[in-house]
């Protein structure tokens, strides 16, 4: 069977650079890889983690999701424009009092998040439909499903690339096109530093002192917690992706982390939404020292855990 040609957006750090290094290094060699960035000159972690892939199995190019221009210039670059696996991966974040934030950095985030899925997929889809022939896999997020707090524009936008999937995916299907969200968790990767940096940033003048102090003392404390306890590293992200695309159906839908499983399922288990809001509150203003407890328990599990592979490993177990 030759290779599928699978091209990756925002491969410069995290879940794609991850997934791109992991496809180009499959033992079958069943991938080529085109990992794109936006900006070449942010290639080095990249180009350090494929190795001796770089050239081989994998090669980078430029592609700008907010420009049109640029991802067509990547496509026609492409012997016979022909992509078998799109994977939608760069994104942004939000977090913080909707008082503090532009609408032109809201208007920014959708066009990377959303927008960006859809210039790729319209650049694409007719290829692949033509073909009768084809896999698009969006890097989704649990919070396309579920809302959190403080990060509404955010989970907007990722409420937005879940309703444009769900729409186009029976037309697809038509074609022999799969269309897959992958939903993970927090995955500690550049996205949690850039979105706390940004907080650190903010004029929460903007705001009342209520709102600014439960997002600055509650969320963020709880936030820094929920990543170090429940995070996935990209390479889970990385290893879950893959057995989507190799899936003989693809599944539509692909959580990528158990432990949110029940909270997205909340809304669905009481339709007025009174339990979805009702727990959210009390997990974020009456028990949030009950959910720390809990994270440090989990954190403290994880780490009994990496001590004993590692301990298996030395006795060469593993
Ligand atoms: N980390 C998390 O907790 C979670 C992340 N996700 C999703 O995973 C995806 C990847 O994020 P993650 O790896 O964590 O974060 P990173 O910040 O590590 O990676 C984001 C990537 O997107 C790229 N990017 C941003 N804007 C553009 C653009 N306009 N065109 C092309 N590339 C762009 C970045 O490039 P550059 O270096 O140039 O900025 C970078 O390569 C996102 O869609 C995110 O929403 C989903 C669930 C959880
Ligand atoms: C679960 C949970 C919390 C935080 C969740 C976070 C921080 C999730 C981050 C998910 C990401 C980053 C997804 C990216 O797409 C709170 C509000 C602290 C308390 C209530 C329960």
């Amino acid at each position: 069977m030759a290779p599928r040609t699978v091209l990756i957006t925002g491969c410069s750090s995290g879940i794609g650079l991850a997934l791109a290094v992991r496809l180009a290094r499959d033992k079958q060699r069943r991938f080529r890889v085109i990992a794109t960035v936006r900006n070449v000159s942010r290639s080095g972690a990249l180009v350090a983690a494929a190795g001796s892939a770089l050239g081989r199995t994998l090669e980078i190019k430029q592609l700008d999701v907010c420009d049109e221009g640029s991802i067509r210039a990547c496509l026609d670059s492409i012997p016979g424009r022909h992509v078998d696996v799109l994977v939608s991966n760069a994104g942004v974040g939000m977090i913080g009092p909707l008082e503090c934030q532009s609408l032109a950095a809201m208007q920014g985030l959708m066009d990377t998040n959303f927008f960006g899925l859809v210039r790729l997929v319209k650049e694409v889809l007719p290829d692949m439909k033509r073909r009768r022939s084809g896999h698009i896999v969006v890097i989704s997020s649990v919070m396309g499903l579920q809302g959190i707090v403080f990060n509404d524009v955010y989970a907007a936008s990722k409420f937005a690339v879940e309703g444009f999937c769900e729409s186009l995916v029976v037309q697809a299907l038509r074609f022999n096109v799969a269309i897959s969200l992958v939903e993970p968790g927090p995955v500690t990767t550049e996205f949690e530093a850039k979105v706390y940096e940004e907080a650190e940033r903010a004029d929460y003048s903007q705001t009342d002192p209520e709102t600014a102090e439960i997002f600055t003392k509650l969320y963020l404390r709880n936030s820094k917690d929920v990543f170090a306890s429940l995070g996935q590293s990209p390479e889970d992200i990385a290893e879950h992706t893959l057995r989507v695309i190799e899936a003989a159906r693809p599944p539509f839908r692909h959580q990528t982390n158990a432990a949110y499983t029940p909270m997205a399922a909340l809304k669905h288990a009481d339709p007025s939404g009174a339990l979805m809001t009702d727990a959210f509150y009390k997990l974020v203003f009456k028990y949030d020292a009950v959910l720390r407890l809990g994270l440090r328990a989990i954190r403290l599990l994880r780490w009994k855990a990496q001590k004993v592979q590692a301990g298996a490993r030395l006795l060469g177990f593993k």
